[in-house]
């Protein structure tokens, strides 16, 4: 089942608000419905926001072909519904390209991008399980952050996909998925992927990580990224950066594995990104608070980054952009 796609005239998703109790479908027939899908976390995680965008373009081609002004109104609106992820500004720009062809050719790029996205998840399953496997000999025991399955992007997905194939080849022995406060993309989604899968894990509160780390019950890190910058800075959800300090501390490795329509070359350092406040009501409904969504890992704190076309090895001085 794929998360999002184009299915007669509109945008279907798999609503990831409503799992794990509900596996609902949602049908979007307008830039402001994708845009409240967007910010709602309805559809959510890099991949998914890239091939949103782009649909985004695909429908608002078709209802705003005879106002220039008001597609590219709905265009920027498309483009800046989250700040963060790069794909979702990459994914709705590679489309609006083609808008002087007209909106068959837009949504002809919006599916292109989705089945790209598509093949890079499986090239990224097969090159992270073949590092893993490398880096931490023929059985691993994993933790992952936030959700990096299929659901964060078309099919099969970021970092999780890597622990689906390692499950596969027999050299899985233990998942901890961190729960990922505040709104549990951890012990909601990647916990109902994995149990689709057939992949025996655990769930853990995000502070326990490092401790777990620390009594060696983990041989690596494995998550995604929102955005990775040019010198190999990481963006990704908020409680990366702690699992990272606890990884380095731990002696053990921590790998990021994200498509290359996330690698942000453009973008020199983690302190160049706007990271997305997501206001207090998500925290807490009686005390102020502060909800910054992601955070930057430093580039030196990451041994490797995978993407669907190259493993980049931080920890050999390889980075993103030589
Ligand atoms: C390749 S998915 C990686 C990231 O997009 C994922 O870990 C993440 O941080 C998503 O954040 P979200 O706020 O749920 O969209």
């Amino acid at each position: 089942m794929r998360t999002i796609d184009w299915v007669d005239g509109a945008v279907e998703i798999i609503d990831q608000t409503a799992l794990p109790g509900d596996l609902r479908v949602l049908r979007l027939h307008t830039v402001g419905e994708l845009i409240a899908a967007i910010q709602s976390l309805a559809v959510r995680g890099a991949p998914a926001l890239g091939v949103a965008g782009a649909f985004g373009v695909a429908l608002a081609a078709r209802v705003h072909a005879d106002d220039p002004g008001a597609l590219r109104q709905a265009v920027q609106r498309i483009e800046t519904a989250r700040p963060t992820a790069v794909n979702l500004a990459r994914g709705a720009q590679r489309a609006a390209n083609l808008l002087p062809w007209g909106p068959d050719a837009v949504l002809a790029e919006a599916c292109a991008i989705r089945d790209e996205e598509i093949a890079a998840s499986q090239s990224m399953a097969f090159r992270g399980a073949d590092l893993v496997t490398e880096l931490c000999g023929p059985h691993a025991r994993l933790l992952t952050h936030c959700n990096t399955g299929g659901l964060c992007a078309v099919t099969i997905g970021t970092a999780l996909g890597v622990v689906g194939e390692l499950h596969r080849r027999g050299r899985l022995t233990g998942v901890i998925a961190s729960e990922t406060r505040p709104l549990l993309q951890g012990a909601r989604l990647t916990s109902w992927e994995l149990t689709q899968w057939g992949v025996p894990h655990r769930v853990a509160v995000d502070s326990a990580g490092p401790f777990l780390m620390a009594r060696g019950e983990v041989d690596a890190v494995i998550l995604g990224a929102d955005r990775i910058c040019a010198n190999g800075d990481v963006i990704n959800k908020i409680g990366s950066y702690a699992h990272a300090l606890g990884a380095r501390r731990a002696g053990i490795p921590f790998l990021v594995v994200a498509p290359e329509s996330t690698v942000d070359e453009a973008t020199p350092t983690g302190a160049h990104v706007e990271i997305e406040d997501r206001g207090a009501a998500e925290v807490t409904a009686w005390s102020d608070a502060v909800n910054p969504a992601f955070d930057v890992t430093p580039a030196d704190l990451v041994t490797a980054i995978v993407t669907d076309r190259r493993v980049i090895r931080l920890d050999r001085a390889e980075r993103p952009r030589p």
